[in-house]
């Protein structure tokens, strides 16, 4: 346990950001006048104590005390009171009221997206908080997951909260941001904000619509490999509406995310269009709520004078006296956590890249129930192209389709198939899988493609795998007749699980009906020689009936006179053959 100041006792880390660590701690005595709530001894409370880079620059000091009455007073329903602010030797830390709940963060992590109905709610509590500080004149300029806390979010009702107000104005301090022009949370930060261009509060209505966004989908609009590449998406690259997002809801996420501040609605009427957008798209809508809902456009308008960010490049003196941060996007690269603590990342005349040794990174998980659960979270990946392209039900819908098309398989009637007489011979006619008639679609739906099962585009990863011991390749899309008794299994697998035949053997010739049943040898070659002989006869025949060879050797005889006559003359051959070697001997 230590001390802080006389008054706290820090008990346990709940968690640390990039700038500080956050802390269970106990209330020894009551504070004294100067305190926003002087609390009673035993209280708990939460303490974020800043970092010592923080603590030990003077112009952050300075900034701290003199906002210090800002941010003792803001108070909101949904915007964590801060009871404190002790300022002791090198140690600055901000006093909070304990949240008991998780953030908002780890909370979309563990439970997935919300509702269009519950993010719209959600968000419009926060833009009340939003609302209440532009009011006082205080931009929380660092608006992301995971500064907001869920109270009750057990229970029935959850309520946010919103954290970290006015810490990345202290994190903003002229003498850091010399080397770290960049102050905020990549995938959160405004455009204007990544510029170094005048930001004012309409960079938390960006920040607010981001948040949305993320809440409806389970990850921000922006995503990339460094914290470079997301930014620049923040600069040039158009939200794209994924079709979850009912199309109210869009229209106000889209003018949060204006590319110019001026265009983006204030928080004020954010939170009031979010209301409309809830009553509208839920299933108990009215006519009119819908109605109302498709035009919420004309709820978005815009601040007409929006709280400035003092010595964000607007020319107005900060409050050191500094000059203005200049400039503009960070050169490092390296992998990007897009929930990430806020970064302050070095800027590009900042030496080499990544190499800045002022760089204030994001810090690891403390242990504890704050063990951080953003830092575990791996990278995002680049969103795939969604608002046009096609929902992924579509896909899928087309994934069976091309499926059935070029993979040609049909019903087997169990009568016909010849592996029910032979399970392991090859089906006798390949040709019965490719010209079949169509069975219904939703057989094959029902079969081979289950609602929640992932699609990929080629047919032939839905084809049954063979065993691998057989090292059979991958199936072809074209008709394989061995894989039909496979694809027909699945209804009566006894039939043919045993011994799966392989994949890629061309079929067998069909058999013939064998003439020759008793199976005696060389009577194919003996038909063979008959078929030949037939032939030759037929030929022969032919030629001498329908040439003048007749009338040249036979004088005109018929074939089979000409024919007999030598037959004859052969025999009379042979007869004088035997007899004139008998008369030898
Ligand atoms: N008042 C609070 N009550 C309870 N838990 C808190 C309170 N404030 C912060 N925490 C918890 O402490 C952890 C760290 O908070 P912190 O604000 O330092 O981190 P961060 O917002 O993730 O980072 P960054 O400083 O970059 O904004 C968070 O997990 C948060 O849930």
């Amino acid at each position: 346990m230590r001390p802080v100041g006389s008054k706290y006792l820090l008990e346990e880390v709940l968690g640390r950001g990039a700038t500080g660590t956050v802390w269970r701690a106990r209330q020894r005595e009551t504070a004294g006048s100067e305190a926003a709530v002087a609390g009673q001894p035993g209280e708990t409370v939460a303490i974020k104590v800043l970092k010592e880079e923080l603590a030990n620059d003077a112009d952050v000091v300075m900034r701290f005390l003199r906002e210090r009455s800002v941010l003792l007073r803001l108070t909101h329903p949904n915007i964590v009171r801060t009871r404190d602010l002790v300022v002791e030797g090198d140690l600055l830390a901000l006093v909070m009221d304990l949240v008991d709940g998780p953030d908002l963060h780890r909370y979309l992590r563990d439970n997935g997206p919300f509702t269009p109905v519950a993010a719209s709610l959600l968000t419009a509590q926060i833009a009340d908080a939003l609302a209440a500080s532009h009011a006082d004149g205080v931009v929380h300029r660092d608006l992301k997951p995971a500064n907001v806390l869920l109270s009750g979010a057990d229970g029935q009702l959850m309520h946010p909260m919103l954290t970290d107000f006015g810490i990345a104005r202290l994190a903003d301090s002229p003498s850091l941001t010399r080397t770290h022009e960049f102050v905020g949370t990549p995938a959160y930060v405004a455009p204007e904000s990544a510029e170094g261009r005048p930001q004012t509060s309409a960079v938390d209505i960006y920040g607010a619509g981001i948040l949305l966004y993320e809440l409806v989908t389970g990850r921000p609009p922006f995503a990339g490999a460094t914290a470079l590449e997301v930014l620049h998406q923040h600069l040039s690259a158009e939200p794209r509406r994924p079709t979850t997002v009912p199309e109210p809801l869009w229209t106000v996420i889209e003018h949060c995310l204006r590319k110019r501040p001026e265009e983006r609605p204030s928080a004020e009427n954010l939170a009031r269009a979010l209301r409309v957008v809830a009553a509208g798209v839920g299933v108990h809508a009215s006519p009119a709520q819908a109605e109302a809902a498709l035009g919420v456009a004309a709820l978005l308008a815009p601040d007409p004078e929006p709280a400035r960010v003092p010595g964000s490049g607007d020319g107005s003196p900060s409050p050191s006296g500094d000059a203005d941060p200049t400039q503009v996007l960070p050169s490092n690269a390296g992998s990007y956590d897009p929930n990430a603590a806020t970064s302050l990342l070095p800027g590009t005349s900042g030496g080499a890249p990544g190499a800045d040794p002022t760089q204030v990174l994001p810090a690891g998980s403390g242990p504890g129930r704050g063990a951080d659960p953003t830092r575990a979270m791996p990278p995002v990946p680049p969103l795939p192209p969604e608002g046009d392209s096609p929902h992924p039900w579509q896909s899928q819908m087309r994934a069976a389709r091309d499926r059935n098309d070029q993979t040609q398989v049909r019903y087997l009637d169990p009568s016909e198939d010849p592996l029910r007489r032979r399970p392991h011979r090859q089906p006798a006619q390949p040709q019965q899988y490719q010209q079949p008639p169509q069975p219904p679609q939703q057989q094959y739906g029902q079969q081979y493609a289950p609602p929640q099962q992932p699609y990929a585009p080629q047919p032939q990863q839905y084809a049954p795998q063979p065993p691998p011991r057989r090292g059979q390749q991958r199936p072809q899309a074209r008709p394989q007749p061995q894989q039909a008794p496979q694809h027909y299994q699945e209804p009566q697998p006894q039939r043919y699980a045993p011994e799966p035949p392989p994949a890629r053997r061309e079929p067998r010739p069909p058999r013939q009906r064998s003439a020759n049943p008793m199976r005696i040898p060389g009577l194919g070659c003996l038909k063979g020689c008959l078929f030949m002989i037939v032939v030759l006869i037929i030929g022969s025949w032919l030629v001498w009936e329908f040439t003048p060879l007749k009338d040249w050797v036979a004088d005109g005889k018929s074939f089979w006179d000409a024919a007999w006559g030598w037959i004859v003359d052969i025999k009379d051959w042979v007869s004088n053959l035997g007899s004139s070697s008998n008369g030898n001997g």
